[in-house]
């Protein structure tokens, strides 16, 4: 059975004080009891990483854990501004978003860079969470699943086996942050889509791998997705900024 995982992409979001209510209202609110066999994560901004670890360690319901929202490709050396897997593994990073839609599109990502990131984030013991979805353009002409298959096509060749200790997250481009959720079975006919083709490279590595959805996630929606059988879970942005609407989402 793949557990439920439900993550808090805090994006470009929060301050100091903020990131500590936030921690303190989930963790009270997991404290009293969350579904069996899920798993919670948050991904603040880099500078708060630390901040985070410390009030998370701090919260007597060991349900949360800690994620960055990407990472370098590379280890070491000259490479202004970014951020090493090591160090998110120094930082108690359990997991990483690598591919998210926004770094795809302002920061132009390639798939290619993509996989080398998770296989960055795999060989320190971080999971990659790795976004792939299509645009409004490619799905109104009709190309979503040939799109969605090219994105996936590069992890399998680059990643091989290694992707059954990945996540991947489905977000529709179209469905980030503008209020417009895929209904439950258009993200389950896509989780599918994925499925199926991992399970053309092997049948374990695709029974294996958590496939979340992303994208206008609200507690009312939440649930219906969940129910999916092929949706084992959330990343969720806007709606993972108030506490108790991300504490709703995870108990949905
Ligand atoms: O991009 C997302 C999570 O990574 C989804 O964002 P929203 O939940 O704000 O649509």
């Amino acid at each position: 059975m793949r557990p439920l995982i439900v993550i808090a992409n805090w994006k470009l979001n929060g301050n100091l004080k903020s990131n500590q209510d936030w921690v303190q209202v989930v963790c009270r609110g997991m404290e009293k009891g969350m579904p069996a066999g899920r798993k919670y994560v948050v991904c603040p901004p880099f500078p708060y990483l630390a901040q985070c670890a410390d009030l998370i360690q701090n919260c007597s319901a060991a349900f949360l854990s800690l994620g960055a929202q990407d990472v370098s490709r590379h280890e070491t050396g000259a490479f202004t501004g970014e951020v090493s897997a090591a160090m998110l593994k120094e930082f108690a990073c359990a997991y990483v978003i690598v591919g998210h839609s926004e770094r795809r599109q302002m920061h132009g990502e390639s798939d290619g860079l993509i996989a080398e990131k998770a296989l960055q984030a795999l060989d320190h013991g971080v999971t990659p969470v790795i976004c792939v979805g299509e645009t409004a353009d490619e799905r109104n002409s009709g190309r979503e699943v040939e799109i969605v298959r090219s994105q996936v096509a590069k992890l399998v060749s680059v990643l091989q086996d290694r992707l059954a200790d990945c996540l991947i997250a489905y977000e529709p481009v179209w469905a980030i942050g503008t209020g417009k959720v895929a209904s439950a079975q258009v993200a389950q006919d896509m989780h599918r889509v994925i499925r199926l083709q991992l399970a053309e490279f092997d049948e374990d590595v695709a029974s294996h791998v958590g496939i979340l959805y992303g994208g206008s996630v609200k507690p009312d929606n939440a649930v219906e997705l969940f129910a999916m059988p092929d949706i084992d879970g959330g990343l969720i942005g806007g709606a993972s900024l108030d506490p108790q609407e991300f504490l709703a989402i995870c108990q949905a």
